[in-house]
């Protein structure tokens, strides 16, 4: 579990957070839990996810195992600094679709005294690094990777393995579309693809 530094930081200096790992690996539920926590001690608490994503909820943040928050679509990284005023913690969620800016405008908040916790996918279903995280990971103070069960046989997953037959980069999707594996799960079947 992440240990949390004192809120007393707020406000004089900010920070980044970010929570990366597969799907199903609970990004959402951690982010979740420390907003919960900043909520508890009584900060204000602004959560922003990509418009597009409006799977379970339009104006929610919700977990595969049905935790919610509250938070507000946004179309792009520029109107998450234009919203967080009087904030004291930022959460942004699915944060892998934003455009490259977001990066910077995690940085710009968290100079600004911020606390920002950023959750996404570090791979796409290639395994390639996907969108503003790379950037951000490196920027960031902290960095938590969290896992799934692999599917296939039950050790730790870090590959979000793609079911469905699409080659396009966006595809909003479930345990469908989607399972969680281990390296050598994942291996396994693209070996096994590529000999075909
Ligand atoms: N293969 C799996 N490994 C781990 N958790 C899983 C798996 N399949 C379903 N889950 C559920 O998903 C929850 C995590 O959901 P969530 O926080 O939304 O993950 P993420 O945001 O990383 O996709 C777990 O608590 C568990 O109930
Ligand atoms: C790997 C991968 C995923 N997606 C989509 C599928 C889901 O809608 C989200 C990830 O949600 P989660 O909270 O992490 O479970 O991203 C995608 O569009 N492209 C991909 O390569
Ligand atoms: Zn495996």
């Amino acid at each position: 579990m992440f240990l949390e530094n004192d809120i007393n930081r707020a406000g004089s200096n900010g920070w980044i957070e970010v929570i990366v790992g597969s799907m199903f690996s609970g990004k959402t539920e951690e982010l979740i839990r420390r907003l919960n926590r900043a909520k508890i001690a009584r900060q204000n608490v602004e959560i922003f996810k990509p418009h597009i994503d409006v799977r379970y909820s339009e104006d929610e943040v919700v977990s595969h195992n049905a935790n919610s928050i509250r938070s507000t679509p946004v179309e792009t990284s520029a109107n998450i600094l234009l919203l967080a005023s009087n904030v004291d913690v930022v959460g942004i969620d699915e944060a892998q679709f934003f455009d490259a800016g977001l990066s910077d405008v995690c940085n710009e908040l968290a100079n600004q005294g911020i606390r920002v916790i950023v959750a996404g996918l570090d791979m796409d279903f290639k395994g390639n690094p996907f969108g503003p995280i790379p950037s951000i990971m490196a920027t960031a103070e902290y960095v938590t990777k969290v896992h799934a069960v692999c599917m296939r046989c039950g050790n730790l997953a870090n590959y979000s393995h793609r079911l469905a037959e699409a080659d396009k980069l966006v595809l909003l999707g479930e345990k469908s579309e989607y399972e969680p594996l281990c390296r050598h799960c994942y291996q396994k079947i693209y070996r096994a693809a590529k000999t075909k």
